[in-house]
């Protein structure tokens, strides 16, 4: 399956994040917990070097809780803080604090060794379109907290938000754009739904998301649509019209409805908690 790109404007977003990592010490990076590898660009390891790091697992609602820990793991080993987190309903907002609140020692420790008082930890939130960047930072912050105004000199243009007397957040986000190392990453991409469909062939793409489940979660497609499991997945999508009465008007069997309402169901979180990506096998190339 091939994917279309056009990075024209990331280049600007890049250049724009590059400035903004300047101003702040601790990087928050959202990634998406069904996809924790593909749905981030490693170059924020170069950008955000000498910061400290924060991992959060967003949509931890949709992923599977045992990959979850899996991946928490993988992302500890290489030294960054990992929180699993569901920005909309604001499940472990309170263990990002905590955790926040430890680099934040951290940074106020070094400072007051080099006789700097009282300056607040800066930190910023970045990660690709859609990981839920806004929801987090409209939860984490909420709506009682102050924005500070624009200060002069260093933080020219930007607008803090002052979570307590140690923490401020940058009010806008980094975008990464997603890396398309290979066709695997487009392929998670596509599947939780980081790239318009316009550009994707539905069906295609449902027959990927068909294997993947028979060889992960063999028994979620029988569970939900009574198929056959050890069917091929041409011919489980067509069991998944058949059962879910997706006909076209001519009365044929509607294999691309089927692919779209597939599609949709696993994304909603209606075929239950799934992660596409198991951390093993991706060992060893998140360097
Ligand atoms: N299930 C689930 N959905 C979430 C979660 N966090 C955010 N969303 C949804 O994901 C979608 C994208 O969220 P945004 O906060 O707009 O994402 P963003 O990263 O700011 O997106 P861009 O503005 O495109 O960069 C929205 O529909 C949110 O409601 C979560 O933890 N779980």
């Amino acid at each position: 399956m091939q994917f279309q790109w056009y990075p024209g404007h990331m280049t600007k977003a890049k250049r724009q994040m590059q400035e903004d990592i300047k101003l702040i010490d601790l990087v928050i990076e959202l990634v998406d917990a069904r996809i924790p590898l593909a749905s981030r660009n490693p170059d924020i390891d170069e950008l955000g070097k000498n910061k400290a790091r924060l991992i959060l697992m967003n949509k931890s609602d949709l992923s599977d809780a045992g990959r979850n820990r899996e991946w928490s793991d993988f992302f500890r080993e290489k030294g960054y803080y990992v929180v699993c987190l569901d920005a909309r309903s604001k499940a472990g907002m309170k263990d990002v604090t905590n955790v926040v609140m430890e680099a934040c020692k951290e940074k106020i420790e070094r400072d007051r060794k080099r006789g700097i008082k009282n300056r607040p930890v800066r930190a910023m939130v970045v990660g690709i379109p859609n990981v839920g960047k806004s929801t987090f930072i409209n939860s984490y912050a909420g709506k009682a907290c102050v924005k500070t105004g624009n200060k002069p000199g260093v933080t020219k243009g930007k607008q803090w938000i002052r979570l307590n007397k140690n923490v401020e957040l940058l009010d806008t986000p980094g975008i990464l754009w997603p890396k398309f190392e290979d066709q695997r990453v487009g392929l998670y991409l596509a599947l939780i739904g980081a790239i318009k469909d316009e550009i994707l062939n539905i069906d295609e793409l449902s027959l990927e998301l068909i294997k993947i489940l028979l060889s992960d979660y063999p028994t979620v497609l029988k569970e939900r649509y009574g198929v056959e499991e050890d069917a091929e997945p041409p011919v489980i999508l067509g069991q998944i019209a058949e059962n879910r009465k997706c006909i076209s008007k001519g009365g044929e069997l509607d294999y691309s409805k089927a692919a779209a309402l597939l599609i949709d169901e696993f994304r909603s979180g209606k075929l239950g908690q799934i992660t596409l990506e198991r951390p093993k096998i991706q060992d060893g190339s998140a360097e």
